[in-house]
């Protein structure tokens, strides 16, 4: 299945298209289930949703969310915990119910029901109309890192340190990034109806050429969304710079 591109000139316009796109969704059907991510990526993604739902251009009063994952051994209110991100970035700035949003609880007593019970709400409230995808610069998507079983559900992962380093950044030092989390499988997030990717930068440029040019391969993760009906990438221009053979195609807007 051909993956759809939508390359935008930098960060902020890549984060607009994002944005329109995910407001567009809930227009068409208030109710919609979205599926969101974390990390740097989707920021100001989440910050145009705001601005938009502050100038009324849309309400999430009907919609649901569902997490792709978090940190395991992190408190709710901790800082770098992902349920503290997206209220913090999201959730208490537009007129979402919290009851209505859902995240895996890293701190359940036992995390193998926990990724059960995930699971069994990806597939009572959902699946995702559409999905919110980061990737890692390894490929990863969710936290579902190269080697991951394309028939992965919500699972326990031990982190990889390329991943740890690469969120470091969120943290006081290296050594608090937690080891583990709970990442929707692969499986789980190739069941949303329409998923976009998002990229920005030239770190995951090489990320990019490999998921639009090379195999689909378990070794590289994001590259099973090629199995899915409905991908669209919006990248922009530094993220996008590797594709080759892309340049000549007319999936560039
Ligand atoms: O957007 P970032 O911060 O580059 O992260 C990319 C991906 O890595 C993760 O943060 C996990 O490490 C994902 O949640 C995210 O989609």
């Amino acid at each position: 299945m051909t993956v759809k591109v939508i390359v935008k000139e930098d960060y902020h316009e890549m984060s607009c298209a994002a944005a329109h796109f995910i407001e567009s969704k809930i227009v068409e059907k208030p109710g919609a289930v979205l599926g969101l991510a974390t990390g740097g990526t989707p920021l100001a993604t989440y910050e145009e949703l705001v601005k938009g739902y502050k100038e009324g251009k849309v309400s999430y009063r009907q919609a649901c969310t569902l997490n792709l994952d978090e940190y395991v051994g992190l408190e709710e209110d901790h800082p770098q915990s992902y349920h503290y991100f997206m209220r913090e970035k999201l959730f208490d700035h537009i007129d979402i119910d919290a009851s209505n949003t859902h995240l895996p609880n890293g701190n359940a007593e036992n995390i193998d029901h926990e990724c059960q019970r995930y699971e069994g709400l990806i597939d009572e409230i959902g699946p995702p109309d559409l999905q919110v995808l980061g990737i890692g610069i390894n490929g990863h998507i969710g936290f579902n890192e190269p080697g991951t079983s394309f028939d992965s559900t919500t699972h326990v992962v031990t982190l990889t340190e390329s991943t740890r380093k690469a969120n470091a950044r969120f943290f006081p030092t290296a050594e608090d990034v937690p080891k583990h989390s709970i990442t929707m499988g692969i499986r789980s997030i190739l069941k949303s109806k329409q998923i976009i990717l998002l990229a920005s930068g030239e770190d995951k440029a090489p990320a990019i050429q490999r998921l639009l040019e090379g195999e689909i391969d378990e070794e590289f993760p994001a590259s099973a969304l090629k199995n899915h009906p409905d991908v669209t990438l919006i990248v922009d221009e530094s993220a996008y710079q590797g594709v080759v053979h892309g340049r000549s195609r007319s999936h560039a807007e």
